[in-house]
């Protein structure tokens, strides 16, 4: 293993094929560390709670569906409280900051952070970091106290803002030693954990007593290992809203389409769920699944095709999908980035829509009517739904316990139902994708009935790239 990993995670072996992926410590670099009992042992709420401390082999396996012979795999440490701490409630300052796009429930788990540090562990020290990373070294803090975050779980957005770009490494770990701040949490997406990743380095690089800790969001679902991101059941829900009217201007006019554009830049989760849960949905496209418009057994024969056999059909469309069609017609096949560094996109659904109309111009006897229909930040700048609000909690209660219990260079996430400690390299070293050739999006076909648009030579080069997984990573998403 590689310096660079191993810093990032401990692996462990067992017996019949058992693996821990482990996340680091702060013994592991800092020695003769003093320790404490954990304050929860005295706190009324919890003294009656049977077992309420996490059994230090506890762990968490990230496949559940094994064979009868099958090694038992890889697993992760399962999170929540430990009978001792590492810091004194004096001793912590800890730091929050949101980076990349909005989701819904982001202030949620600002609030729940806020909460479990002064009500579980009596922390009171804990600031705002404003405006993502680069508010490390560019602009002010925010107190945070319980009151102050008292109501933020029913505002969408964060409330102490966020960014894309601005990730200068010195600057931030100057900044951290310079505050003397001791407690990270790192809230954001794949970009904001291979920020965090590389301060964790850096500050263990300097043998500093802090700990960086990750919470994953991303609404497009395209961080691995774990179930789905918070924020992601509410976008989902709040696109039936966009979809549901797709489908009434659809129903309401003579060959009526809808077309509903929903995020999903290189994942289409929120695309296929958005359409698994409507069931109003004739057409779905998503970045993972290449399709063509012209000719034989295209985009614009089916559409054609529904519209004769339905009067009216509504297409769902990722943000992502197409790109390499739009790219092909394009003049400046877009290089643009936004500041940190992901490819902009062209508007799919604006040129999907000027593509059908385009189609039936041509055929008089066939007038269509076709609403285009943009809910992209709509959906993800709304609080978060009831269930959304639970997992935030959790998703923050367990991240501190962690970082109480001295873990270090972690992301709290839920793994199989489980809230479990994460090594940062797991999370960052791939992207989780819509997997074509599973159940899920063969489910989706059979909904909307769609064609996959795939050519027989193309079905031999995705069920060659995409052989069944071994190692329990297939995304849950797709693997129900
Ligand atoms: N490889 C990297 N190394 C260090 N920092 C990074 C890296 N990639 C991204 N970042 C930083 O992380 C922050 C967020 O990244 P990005 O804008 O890609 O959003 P994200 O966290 O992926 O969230 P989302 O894509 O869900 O909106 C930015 O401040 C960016 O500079
Ligand atoms: O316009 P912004 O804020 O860069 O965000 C847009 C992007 O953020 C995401 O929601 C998450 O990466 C993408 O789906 C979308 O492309
Ligand atoms: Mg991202």
């Amino acid at each position: 293993m590689d310096n660079n990993i191993s810093c990032q995670m401990k692996v462990e072996t067992g017996e019949a094929g058992y693996v821990l992926e482990d996340v680091p410590h702060l013994s592991d670099y800092i020695p003769d560390l003093p320790t404490y009992p954990n304050p929860l042992r005295s706190n009324p709420a919890y003294s009656v709670v049977k077992q309420y401390f996490v059994d230090a082999d506890d762990t968490v396996p990230q496949k559940v569906v094994v064979h009868k012979d099958g090694p038992r795999g890889i697993h992760f440490r399962r999170a929540g409280p430990r009978q001792r701490v590492y810091f004194t409630p004096d001793e912590v300052h800890a730091a929050i900051v949101t980076c990349g796009g909005l989701c819904p429930g982001l202030n949620t788990v600002i609030r729940e952070i806020v909460c479990a540090l002064y009500h579980m562990y009596g922390v009171t020290k804990v600031l705002g970091i404003d405006g993502g990373y680069r508010g490390f070294y560019s602009k002010n803090t925010i107190s945070l106290t319980p009151k102050v975050v008292n109501d933020i779980h029913k505002r969408g957005g964060t409330i102490i803002g966020t960014s894309r770009g601005g990730h200068d490494k010195p600057k931030i770990v100057d900044s951290i030693q310079d505050r003397g701040i001791n407690q990270v949490y790192i809230i954001g997406g794949d970009g904001t954990q291979k920020g965090a990743a590389v301060i964790y380095q850096e500050v263990r690089r300097r043998g500093l007593k802090a700990i960086v800790a990750g919470i994953p969001k991303t609404i497009d679902n395209d961080i691995p290992v774990i179930d789905k991101s918070f924020g992601f059941d509410t976008a989902v829900e709040e696109a039936q809203r966009a979809i549901n009217a797709a489908h009434v201007e659809a129903e309401s006019a003579e060959n009526g389409i809808g077309v509903v554009k929903l995020m999903g830049r290189y994942s289409g989760f929120i695309a296929m769920y958005a359409t698994l849960a409507s069931r109003d949905v004739d057409l779905c496209l998503i970045p993972e699944s290449p399709f063509f418009l012209e000719g034989e057994g295209g985009l614009l024969e089916y559409v054609e095709r529904r519209l004769k056999d339905n009067g009216h059909m509504v297409i769902v469309v990722a943000e992502g999908a197409g790109q390499e069609l739009l790219a092909a017609e394009s003049l400046n096949s877009s290089t643009d980035q936004d500041a940190s560094g992901n490819k902009l996109l062209q508007d799919v659904g604006l040129w999907i829509s000027h593509k059908i109309k385009a189609y039936f111009a041509h055929q008089p006897s066939m007038p269509i009517t076709l609403k285009y229909i943009d809910p992209t930040y709509m959906i993800r700048a709304i609080p978060s739904n009831a269930s959304d609000n639970v997992y935030c909690t959790l998703l923050a209660q367990s991240c501190v316990h962690g970082v109480m219990a001295g873990y270090t260079g972690f992301t709290s996430g839920l793994v199989n139902g489980r809230q479990t400690y994460i090594p940062f390299n797991r999370i960052t070293e791939k992207q989780n994708n819509v997997v074509i050739t599973d159940r899920m999006w063969a489910r989706l076909l059979s909904s909307t009935n769609q064609p996959s648009f795939l050519r027989p030579k193309e079905v031999i080069e995705v069920l060659k790239q995409e052989e069944p997984p071994t190692d329990g990573e297939s995304s849950k998403a797709n693997d129900i």
